[in-house]
């Protein structure tokens, strides 16, 4: 009965969301450079010169964008004071000075246009937890992943359900989103036996996860990593038969729970070999999220030296709170794939003490203050986050999650 009238809550909440703060949110997220509001003259819209008086031109048409979109919103949103707070709160998000295609400097310019965003949510986020999501759950946030614009959603995994049992209801997950199009569902797979499970299932990419901790990977996979690389080259030649794209995640690059540091070019060692043997992408994984700038650049700059950086990409840990800062610099070192989690949520069942990988909505965040494309609607993406932490019972773990919902003090100064 509780649980009954708390869906129906979310359901009014998240209509109310729909209906009045998304579409609002969409018109705020268009970048200046691009948006047709009338207000915006044409010669702005062509003008890319990154003079001081252009950029100050634009400040000012930008300005009276902000108060005309600030009027739409009071209409909207009627007497929600707490929605009011939300579209507020949103307005900052064109609150930036510039974004990288218009006026780049020195430690902008080499940041990607469009970054692709991998959501693990639903396999790295879920993997973890004790009781057990039912399918359903587990399919309908998969959904309203795709639907925010995640080009990439990572469904599930196929390994022992013995190891993780969260995820044992894999091929009915694969099943049940069989018809969703519109975003691709890469899965794991430790060996042949997820491989051919996975195909059966429907899967048209698979996964595999090696590690550059020896430690690591014995209680990871159960084996060395010299056998997990024989192993995953059973696998990629396998997909190579039928022309399925493998990625390649490299666990522990700069820290492991057990060994410590791990130093650059165990890391390097591992990617050359994913590479070698066919990866299509390869994920470089902070599993335990210790590693800050210092360790990251010298670990990315190993593995650059060995693997072209188009084929990177990087997934962050947020333990330590580094996550952001590690993305940042990964993105000037000219990588454009992240990895992230909705609402923050996941760990490492092998890993004690990892806390969630950055959150999809902080992510998202920062690359549109960037002036960075994602394709991702970040109030879509927001509803996705509030259904998984509902259903979980636990607050979301994005801080821009967090902030866009309520009222905050900084958003009633605007
Ligand atoms: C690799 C194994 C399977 C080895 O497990 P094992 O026990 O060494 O393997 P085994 O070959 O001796 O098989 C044992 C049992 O598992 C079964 N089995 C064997 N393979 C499969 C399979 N694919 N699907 C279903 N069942 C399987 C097999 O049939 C047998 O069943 P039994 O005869 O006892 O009934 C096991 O260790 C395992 O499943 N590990 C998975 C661990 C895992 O999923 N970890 C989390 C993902 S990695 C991660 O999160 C890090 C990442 C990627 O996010 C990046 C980062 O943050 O660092």
């Amino acid at each position: 009965m509780l649980a009954a009238r708390g869906l129906d809550k979310f359901s009014r909440n998240s209509k109310f969301l729909l209906d009045r703060i998304v579409p609002i949110m969409q018109i705020l997220e268009e970048p200046l450079g691009v948006t047709n509001h009338s207000t915006v003259g044409a010669d702005t819209l062509v003008s890319h010169e990154c003079t001081r008086e252009a950029f100050l031109q634009r400040k000012q048409t930008r300005n009276v964008y902000r108060r005309d979109m600030m009027n739409v919103v009071l209409a909207s949103v009627g007497g929600n004071y707490q929605a009011l707070g939300n579209a507020r709160s949103a307005l900052c998000l064109v609150n930036r000075p510039y974004s990288t295609a218009e006026f780049s400097n020195k430690f902008l310019r080499s940041i990607p246009g469009f970054v692709k965003i991998v959501e693990v949510g639903p396999r790295d986020g879920l993997q973890n937890e004790s009781n057990i999501v039912p399918t359903a759950v587990k399919v309908e946030l998969i959904k309203m992943l795709v639907s925010s614009g995640l080009p990439v959603v990572e469904a599930t995994s196929f390994v022992s359900p013995k190891w993780v049992p969260q995820l044992a209801d894999a091929k009915d997950v694969m099943e049940a989103i069989r018809n969703v199009e519109a975003a691709r569902f890469p899965v794991l797979t430790p060996n042949l036996k997820g491989f051919e499970a996975a195909v059966a299932a429907g899967a048209k990419e698979v996964a595999i996860f090696a590690s550059a901790s020896e430690a690591f990977s014995k209680s990871n996979i159960n084996c060395s990593i010299k056998d997990s690389l024989i192993r995953y080259s059973d696998v990629t030649l396998a997909a190579r038969k039928v022309s399925f794209p493998v990625r390649g995640y490299i666990s522990c690059v700069v820290g492991c729970p057990v060994e410590g540091v791990v130093p650059p070019a165990k890391v390097a060692y591992v990617a050359k070999e994913l590479y070698d043997m066919g990866c299509s992408e390869i994920s470089l994984g902070d599993t335990i999220g210790v590693g800050t700038p210092g360790t990251v650049i010298p670990m990315l700059e190993a593995v650059m030296d060995v693997v072209p950086v188009d084929r990177l990409a990087v997934h962050f840990h947020d333990t330590y709170g580094q996550a952001l800062s590690n993305i940042l610099v990964s993105l000037q070192m000219g990588i454009s794939t992240v990895d992230s989690s909705v609402s923050g949520l996941g760990g490492c069942p092998y890993a004690k003490g990892a806390s969630g990988n950055v959150a999809t909505e902080d992510v998202v965040y920062m690359l549109h203050g960037l002036g960075v494309k994602t394709n991702v609607n970040l109030g879509k993406l927001m509803l996705a986050g509030d259904f998984i932490s509902k259903h979980l019972g636990r607050p979301s773990g994005s801080k821009t999650a967090v902030a866009l919902s309520k009222a905050t003090s900084h958003a009633s100064k605007l």
